[in-house]
C-alpha cells in the first residue's frame, strides 16, 4: 500500500497580499448562468443571515395556515354538497404542502393539471432542481414554487380553479387605506389641466413637477406588502401610505439610488407612447400605479399603457385578473369606505368611471402572460418567453414595481451593493432591441445593487435590518437598446 503523501508546507512570503472583496469582479461567465448557478451566488433558505431563512422557515408556513384559515371560512358558507366535497379535498392538498414545507421535502414536478405553464416549471426543476428541497434550492425559485403548488391545489379541483385564497385580504387592505385613497382622488378626480396662462416652457416644468412626486407616490405605495404586514393596525398602514408633500421630500432621502433625473430626461422626450407596468401588488399599490398612469396619458407622455398581472394567486397581494376589475368596479359601484363626505365618494367615482373609459377604449390593457408567475428570472425573459419580450420591446418604458420583480430583474444574488443596475439586469439591458426599464422599489429583501459604495456596509452597521424594513427604497434605470432588432437563436 503507497504511503499518504505528506503535506506540503509552501513558503509564500512574496506572493502579493491576500485581497478582499472578490465579489467585485463578475464571478460567474455569463453564457454560465442558470437558474441554480446566478451571475453571483444565490440566497438561499440554509443561508440563516438571509430574509431567504426566515421566509422559507417562518412566513411561508405562516402564509399558508392563514390561506387555509380563509379557505375553511369559504367552506363554512357554502351548501352545495359537491362543492363543499370538492373544497375538502383542496384543503387536504393544501395540509400536504404544509407538511412538505415543514419536513424540508424535496421539490417534486407540478401536477399536469391542464394549465399552459406546467411545462416551463417541470423543465425547470428537471434541469436545474432535481433533488433539490425547499432550503437548499435558491430561495427565489423554492419561494415561487410553493405559491405555484398552492394554486395547483385549486387547479386539480372541479369548482375552485381560481379560488384566490389571499382575496379577502387583499379587499380589506385598500379599504383600510381612506386617508390616502381619497387624498389622492380629490387631488386628480378632474381632468388634468395647466393653470392658466402658462407658456409651453412652464408646462414642461408643471409636467416634470408632477412627474417627480407621483413616481414617488408609486413607489412608496409599494410598502404596504401584506405578506409583510400580517398585523398592522390602521394608524400604521396611515403612516406608511402617506402622500403629503413633506412626507415625500422627506422620503427622498431614502431613496438611495435615484436614477429620477435620468428617468425624467427619458420620459420626456415620449410623446403619444407606450408604457408598460410590471405590476406588483393589488388595493393600494394598483391604485397608485393607475393614478400615475391616468397622469400619464392626459399629459401627453403615453397614448397606451399596459398592465402586466398574474395569473392566479401570488406572493399573497399580487394583482389578478380579479383585483384589477375590483379596483375599478369598486371605485365606480363600491361602499368601501364609510366616515366620509360625498364629495370625497364622487371623486373616488368620477376617477374610476375615467379609468373605465380608458380600458373601453383600448387606452389601457390588462395583460397576464404566464412567464410572470414562473420561477424564472428576467434574465431569461427572452429565452423563455421570446414573445413577451418581442412585445415588451415596443414599450417606450417598462416599469417593474416593487421587491418581488426587482429580485427577478436582478437574479436575487449577492452582488456587491455598487453594481450598475444595466450590469446587474444582464440582458434586460444589454440584448438587441431591449426597452428602457425601470425599478421602483421599496427594499425589502437581500439583494441590493446601484447603490453607492460604502452605503450599504454603512446601513448594516447603524441600522441592522434595513433590507427588509421598506424604509428605503431604489429609482433605477437601464436606457436599453430600444429600436435594436430582436433576434431570437
Ligand atoms: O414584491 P413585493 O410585494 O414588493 O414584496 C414581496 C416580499 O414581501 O415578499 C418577498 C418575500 O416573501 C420579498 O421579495 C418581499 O419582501
Amino acid at each position: 500500500m503507497s504511503a499518504q503523501p505528506k503535506r506540503t508546507m509552501l513558503h509564500l512570503g512574496n506572493l502579493p497580499p491576500k485581497q478582499k472583496d472578490f465579489s467585485l469582479e463578475f464571478p460567474v461567465t455569463p453564457g454560465r448562468v442558470n437558474p441554480n448557478q446566478p451571475p453571483w451566488p444565490a440566497y438561499r433558505g440554509y443561508h440563516e443571515y438571509s430574509f431567504a431563512h426566515a421566509t422559507m422557515g417562518v412566513r411561508l408556513p405562516t402564509i399558508l395556515g392563514k390561506a387555509i384559515d380563509d379557505t375553511v371560512k369559504t367552506l363554512n358558507e357554502r351548501y352545495n354538497e359537491d362543492e363543499i366535497v370538492d373544497l375538502v379535498s383542496c384543503i387536504e392538498r393544501m395540509e400536504d404542502l404544509m407538511d412538505d414545507l415543514h419536513q424540508n421535502s424535496k421539490l417534486r414536478p407540478i401536477v399536469d393539471d391542464g394549465e399552459g405553464d406546467v411545462a416551463l416549471w417541470n423543465k425547470e426543476i428537471a434541469k436545474y432542481f432535481r433533488g433539490k428541497d425547499f432550503m437548499n434550492a435558491p430561495w427565489l425559485f423554492a419561494e415561487a414554487y410553493k405559491y405555484r403548488r398552492l394554486h395547483e391545489c385549486f387547479s386539480v379541483s372541479k369548482y375552485w380553479k381560481n379560488y384566490d385564497v389571499f382575496f379577502r385580504q387583499k379587499c380589506d387592505t385598500f379599504s383600510r387605506s381612506s386617508q390616502a385613497v381619497f387624498e389622492l382622488s380629490t387631488r386628480f378626480a378632474d381632468d388634468f389641466k395647466y393653470a392658466t396662462g402658462i407658456d409651453e416652457a412652464g408646462q414642461a416644468k408643471a409636467r416634470q413637477l408632477i412627474f417627480h412626486e407621483l413616481t414617488q407616490v408609486c413607489l412608496w405605495g409599494n410598502s404596504t406588502d401584506l405578506s409583510l404586514l400580517i398585523n398592522m393596525t390602521e394608524e400604521d398602514i396611515k403612516k406608511l401610505q402617506s402622500t403629503g408633500g413633506d412626507h415625500l421630500a422627506d422620503t427622498e432621502k431614502n431613496i438611495l439610488g435615484n436614477h429620477m433625473d435620468r428617468l425624467w430626461q427619458l420620459v420626456s422626450q415620449i410623446k403619444d407612447g407606450r408604457i408598460d407596468f410590471v405590476l406588483d401588488n393589488a388595493g393600494f399599490e394598483l391604485y397608485c400605479d393607475c393614478v400615475y398612469a391616468d397622469f400619464l396619458i392626459q399629459c401627453g407622455i403615453a397614448k397606451e399603457v399596459r398592465f402586466h398581472g398574474k395569473r392566479f394567486a401570488w406572493f399573497v397581494s399580487d394583482v389578478t385578473r380579479n383585483d384589477w376589475n375590483w379596483l375599478l368596479n369598486s371605485m365606480v359601484y363600491g361602499h368601501l369606505f364609510t366616515g366620509v363626505s360625498d364629495e370625497e365618494l364622487a371623486s373616488l367615482k368620477k376617477m374610476g368611471q375615467r379609468w373605465k373609459k380608458y380600458e373601453k377604449a383600448g387606452q389601457w390593457k390588462y395583460q397576464e402572460h404566464p412567464f410572470w408567475c414562473t420561477g424564472y428570472t428576467f434574465w431569461d425573459l427572452k429565452s423563455e418567453a421570446p414573445d413577451l419580450f418581442l412585445d415588451l420591446s415596443e414599450s417606450d418604458l417598462v416599469m417593474f414595481k416593487g421587491d418581488l420583480n426587482h429580485r427577478k430583474l436582478t437574479y436575487d444574488c449577492h452582488a456587491p451593493p455598487s453594481t450598475p443596475f444595466d450590469i446587474a439586469i444582464g440582458p434586460l439591458a444589454s440584448e438587441s432591441g431591449a426597452p428602457p426599464v425601470v425599478s421602483l422599489r421599496t427594499i425589502k429583501s437581500d439583494v441590493v445593487v446601484g447603490i453607492k459604495a460604502g452605503e450599504a456596509e454603512r446601513l448594516d452597521k447603524e441600522e441592522p435590518g434595513w433590507k427588509i424594513s421598506g424604509k428605503y427604497a431604489v429609482i433605477l434605470l437601464s436606457e436599453g437598446d430600444k429600436g435594436g432588432k430582436v433576434m431570437f437563436t
